[in-house]
């Protein structure tokens, strides 16, 4: 088969983009070709793919899958590049609009432009965290260290015979915000899987290790669901931030400085809504010709 994609980037959390508006594509082959896709070596190579479609609710849908070819749920940086994609190519008419993905209704704004007027920075309301463990959710059948609307807040974990402390947050997906002395010697590659599968975490989880600088900056290295370690992670910003004022450890406002850029979080405490501002680039496009 035949079909047009474009790569884009959102801190260097890198995704495949298709464009179901023009050519969809069959709902049953999707893992795979993300799986062909994403091969850093055999395939374009990215984090993922990411379908954008019409969507009858807002004025375009998103799906994710994972780079293992599992569906993700939420995805931030993908928000923002399929933001700066539809308003690139006028498929939305204004500044703010509104995306759908995970079933959710997401407002986008476009709030910096380059010289030639195309999108350079986004920003998104998230919407509001969930901390409910049940919801998260953070159980396992046999032990149910957590469970019903218990929030998991400053908990030990223990991953490979070391205790770690984790606040759980979702943001449409699961993630364990893990608080590190400092993260640039983190052995990610050693202990990322063994946190993503540990037997608390029954859908998995991806997992933010997080280094806070001071109130209002922190650092954070991030290994995603069905990926590994990537250079950045939307949602995962938005959960460390969260995790980071939950513990006392920053102001509302933070910014989370991740391998490939910076983005800004801002919880509103009142609206209980998070604000996720972070840039979207286009890198190339082309056509693939695939046989599955
Ligand atoms: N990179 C994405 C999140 C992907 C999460 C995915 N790995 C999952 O299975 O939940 C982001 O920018 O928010």
């Amino acid at each position: 088969m035949n079909f047009h994609f474009t790569k884009m980037e959102g801190a260097g959390n890198d995704y495949i983009y298709v464009d179901e508006f023009k050519e969809p594509i069959p709902e049953n082959i999707k893992s795979a070709l993300t799986q062909k896709l994403s091969n850093r070596h055999y395939g374009i190579g990215s984090d993922g793919v990411i379908f954008i479609k019409p969507s009858k609710a807002a004025d375009v849908e998103m799906e994710m899958y994972n780079a293992d070819g599992t569906p993700g749920g939420m995805c931030g940086n993908g928000l923002r590049c399929v933001g700066k994609y539809v308003y690139d190519r006028s498929l939305v008419k204004e500044k703010t609009f509104t995306l759908e993905s995970s079933g959710e209704m997401k407002k986008v704004e476009v709030i910096q432009t380059n010289p030639d007027g195309s999108a350079k920075m986004l920003k998104v309301d998230m919407g509001a965290p969930i901390l409910d463990a049940d919801r998260i959710p953070v159980t396992h059948a046999k032990t149910r260290p957590f469970e019903g609307e218990q929030a998991v807040i400053d908990e030990p974990i223990e991953v490979q015979g070391k205790t770690y402390r984790m606040t759980c947050v979702s943001m449409g997906n699961p993630h364990a915000v893990v608080f590190v002395e400092e993260t640039d010697s983190l052995p990610l590659a050693a202990i990322g899987l063994h946190f993503e599968h540990h037997a608390w975490f029954p859908k998995r989880t991806n997992t933010e290790f997080v280094q806070v600088l001071n109130e209002e900056h922190v650092k954070m290295r991030v290994w995603e669901r069905g990926i590994g370690e990537t250079m950045a992670c939307g949602t995962g910003c938005c959960a460390t931030a969260v995790a980071c004022i939950l513990n006392h450890k920053t102001g509302n406002k933070v910014q989370v400085d991740v391998l490939g850029g910076r983005i800004l979080v801002e919880w509103d405490r009142e609206k209980n809504t998070v604000y996720m501002t972070g840039p979207a680039e286009e890198v190339f496009s082309g056509i693939i010709n695939i046989k599955l």
